[in-house]
């Protein structure tokens, strides 16, 4: 058996999402520099990181294939492994495509807010995640599994929905409001349990992870430089949220110093008009790729 061979012990199986996940995720990998060789209509990419292998599946059945422990490490939606109920460890939170799993109804429902008659019929593709929704508020309901398009059913076809919302726009479109939230999901890595028992996929594992970790903090942050005046460099660095102590430098001819920090992108607007103030020049912003901490 080569070392390349997917067989060997220690081979991590990778799960990556077909359809509305598969952009980000793809987009995530080539950030932290992991290349995927596509064939023509192949679902199989070859990956360049060693003692990986990887395939693309809907992000149902990379659920159901970690649970089952024939995948070690996919990317899916939080939703789905709530729904299906399986026990699996969630390693990385990506926050990419964010959804609410609400329940939405037209006003003729809705009273104060709350169902207005007990015995409603929920279309819904989350069937496990409903009925323990209405258990939990104690509501007297059934559950019809709708298979897509699930916001046309009210009111004909059911009393109300649960169904994922992003930007609510097919909500409104269908004249629906959301009257209670059972969870949020974003697209998350998980594993199996199983897989990081194994000392040689679990470290494999968890170096994909910190790869994976480096860009999205990367993304939340960036590089800082600004040139400060000796007699100003403790007010400036006082007020810099770096990640540790930020790098300064003395400048030519004792013209001061060049202090470099990443810092957090939604911080910066604040940042700028207080660095100004406490006399920094010549800022310099600058995007990062990775941190690795
Ligand atoms: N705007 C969105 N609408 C629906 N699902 C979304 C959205 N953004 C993220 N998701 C997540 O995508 C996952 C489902 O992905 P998938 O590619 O199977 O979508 P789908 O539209 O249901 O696919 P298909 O049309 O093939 O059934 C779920 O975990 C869901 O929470
Ligand atoms: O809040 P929004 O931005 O409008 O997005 C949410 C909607 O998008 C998805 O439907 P999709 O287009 O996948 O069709 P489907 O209902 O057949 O799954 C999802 O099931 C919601 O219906």
């Amino acid at each position: 058996m080569s070392s390349a061979d997917p067989a060997r012990n220690g081979f991590v199986h990778l799960a990556l999402p077909k359809g509305r996940m598969e952009e980000g995720v793809m987009r995530l990998l080539g950030d932290a520099g992991i290349r995927l060789t596509f064939d023509r209509r192949g679902y199989r990419p070859t990956i360049s990181l060693d003692g990986f292998e990887t395939k693309i599946l809907k992000p149902q059945n990379i659920v159901e294939m970690l649970h089952m422990g024939s995948r070690d490490l996919g990317f899916a939606g939080a939703d789905w492994v709530a729904e299906k109920g399986v026990d699996l460890v969630e390693l990385v939170d990506t926050g990419l495509d964010p959804v609410r799993i609400v329940a939405a109804a037209g006003p003729e429902f809705l009273d104060g807010g709350r169902p207005r008659h007990a015995g409603f019929l929920v279309a819904t593709e989350y069937e496990r995640i409903t009925r323990s929704w209405l258990e939990q508020r104690g509501y007297d309901g059934r559950v019809v599994r709708s298979y897509g398009a699930t916001e046309v059913f009210p009111p004909e076809d059911a009393d109300c929905i649960v169904d994922n919302t992003a930007t609510g726009a097919t909500l409104k479109a269908n004249g629906l409001l959301i009257f209670d939230e059972l969870m949020r999901s974003s697209t998350r890595l998980f594993a199996c349990p199983r897989s990081l028992d194994d000392p040689e996929k679990r470290a494999r594992i968890e170096h994909f992870v910190l790869l994976v970790r480096s860009v999205l903090d990367a993304r939340k942050r960036v590089m800082l430089e600004v040139n400060v005046p000796g007699d100003r460099l403790e007010a400036v660095v006082a007020i810099l949220p770096c990640m540790r102590e930020p790098t300064i430098a003395p400048l030519h001819h004792d013209a001061g110093f060049a202090v470099k920090a990443a810092v957090p992108r939604t911080d910066l607007p604040e940042l700028i008009r207080a660095i100004k103030e406490r006399g920094g020049t010549d800022i310099v912003v600058s995007g990062i790729a990775q941190i690795v901490p």
